[in-house]
């Protein structure tokens, strides 16, 4: 069967109009053939019969009382940090990484990576993301984990080298290189890459101007941290006299394909200067409040002209990746940070979660449209704490939860069908995750 038909469900529509609708989805193409009544999706269809199922036109995915939405994008997560979830909690970011994470990540294995990767991929899938942005090391293993769970990701291998001697700082911006160019177009071309320096201070200049001018070379977009802490933009602005994003345009590493995580302590010079360069900033909501980090700028950022994607951080930091929670959040922290009620509405969490996300990685997805890839969830609305419907998109961004999806598509192929994960054996993954984080911390605790 090259078809799959989405029906009996309302869709999410570009710009935020919600109508009734059902989906043609080409398998074969991964992508959407038609979004209409259900006549004309029988059309497009055409004579693609399932026998299987008494001669049901194309394989169906129920979507009555439900609503199909483009496959939310976490557009920046650390996956296998699954593995330290509740591990370490109630501190700022510094001392956070160099006395509880970095001990810790020191003591992970290739198969700990693979582990945690696959427990993040069914804790996404089941929460109705198709697609995400992954920071970390053991990257191959990371790419199998995509390949398999179905999904979509835009993946790089993070460089650290302060603290490191020239050889392994070097050693290790080359393994951020090796595995941008060699994981490019992986998983039949779901998964694409990028140069991925962890930030602007825990790299040092001579590595993040060698480093980034390959990536140019090798045509791979650049994924960093950026304005995260005051703590990380005041070194910056004291020993160079320019901010951060001054700073990373100086070092070639400001452009319109690159994607920066968090941008909260960012000023007015900076948001310009994002908004003119077309560099993606990634909102971090949860991560941000829960190490205190601060509150970005969300409403000025976009009014620049920003895209702002979002991402859930590392589950250490947040501690889920549920996309839901940072819609909610994105809209909640937004007015915050304004002071005004009326900043990051609703229908502005939901475009960042979906079609920002998708631009912002540049990646597929994003939009239920005919020609889009096939990247959807179902969200089902038939439940107390989302009744009544008086606005599907309200309840999207603040009252909808990861639990609510029914059924997930990446590029055509139904990753869960009502709450059943097809591609991965959730009781395996849960329990092999389990195992590797209570032997990692085993052995932390005897290092
Ligand atoms: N190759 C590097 C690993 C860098 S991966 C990316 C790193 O970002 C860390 N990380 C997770 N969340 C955050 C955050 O919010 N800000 C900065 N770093 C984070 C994460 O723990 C991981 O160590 C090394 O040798 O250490
Ligand atoms: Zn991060």
């Amino acid at each position: 069967m090259t078809h799959l038909r989405v029906t009996g469900g309302r869709v999410l529509r570009p710009g935020g109009r919600v109508e009734r609708a059902d989906i043609a989805v080409d398998r074969h193409e991964g992508t959407i053939r038609a979004v209409g009544s259900p006549d004309e999706v029988d059309e497009a269809v055409g004579g693609d019969v399932d026998e299987s199922v008494g001669g049901a036109a194309a394989e169906t995915l129920d979507a009555a009382g439900g609503i199909v939405i483009p496959g939310l994008v976490n557009a920046h997560t650390h996956v296998a940090m699954t593995l330290l979830r509740g591990y370490a909690d109630d501190k700022p970011l510094d001392p956070w990484l160099r006395e509880d994470i970095w001990p810790a990540e020191a003591e992970l294995t290739p198969a700990d990576v693979e582990a945690g990767a696959e427990l993040g991929a069914l804790e996404m899938i089941r929460s109705g993301t198709t697609a995400f942005a992954d920071m970390y090391f053991a990257m191959d293993r990371v790419a199998d984990v995509v390949d398999r769970a179905g999904l979509r990701a835009r993946l790089g291998h993070g460089v650290v080298t302060v603290g490191k001697d020239e050889a392994d700082a070097r050693a290790d911006v080359e393994e951020s290189l090796a595995v941008a160019r060699e994981l490019d177009g992986a998983a039949d071309g779901r998964i694409r890459t990028a140069f991925m320096p962890h930030s602007l201070t825990t790299v040092e200049e001579e590595y993040l101007r060698e480093g980034v001018a390959e990536a140019r070379e090798a045509g791979v977009p650049i994924h960093l941290h950026a304005n995260e802490t005051t703590d990380e933009v005041d070194p910056i602005v004291d020993e160079r006299g320019e901010r951060p994003i001054a700073y990373a345009a100086e070092v070639d590493a400001l452009g319109p394909d690159d994607f920066f995580a968090h941008g909260v302590h960012v000023d007015d010079s900076e948001i310009d200067r994002l908004g003119d360069a077309g560099t993606a900033v990634v909102h971090c909501p949860a991560s941000n409040m829960k190490l205190a980090s601060g509150m970005a700028p969300v409403r000025r950022l976009r009014e620049a002209g920003v895209t702002v994607a979002l991402g859930t951080d590392g589950a250490a930091s947040n501690n889920d990746l549920d996309v839901f929670d940072e819609m909610r959040d994105a809209a909640m922290l937004g007015k915050l940070a304004a002071d005004d009620a009326s900043a990051v509405p609703a229908a502005a969490a939901v475009e960042m979660a979906t079609r920002a996300g998708a631009d912002a990685l540049g990646l597929p997805g994003g939009r239920i449209e005919a020609g889009a890839a096939a990247d959807l969830a179902v969200v089902d609305l038939d439940a107390p704490h989302l009744t009544p419907v008086h606005d599907p998109v309200s309840h999207l961004a603040y009252a909808a939860r990861g639990s609510d999806v029914r059924h997930t598509v990446c590029d055509g192929e139904v990753l869960m069908r009502d709450r059943e994960v097809l591609t991965l054996d959730a009781e395996a993954v849960q329990e092999r995750a389990a195992a590797a984080a209570s032997d990692l911390v085993d052995r932390v605790g005897s290092a």
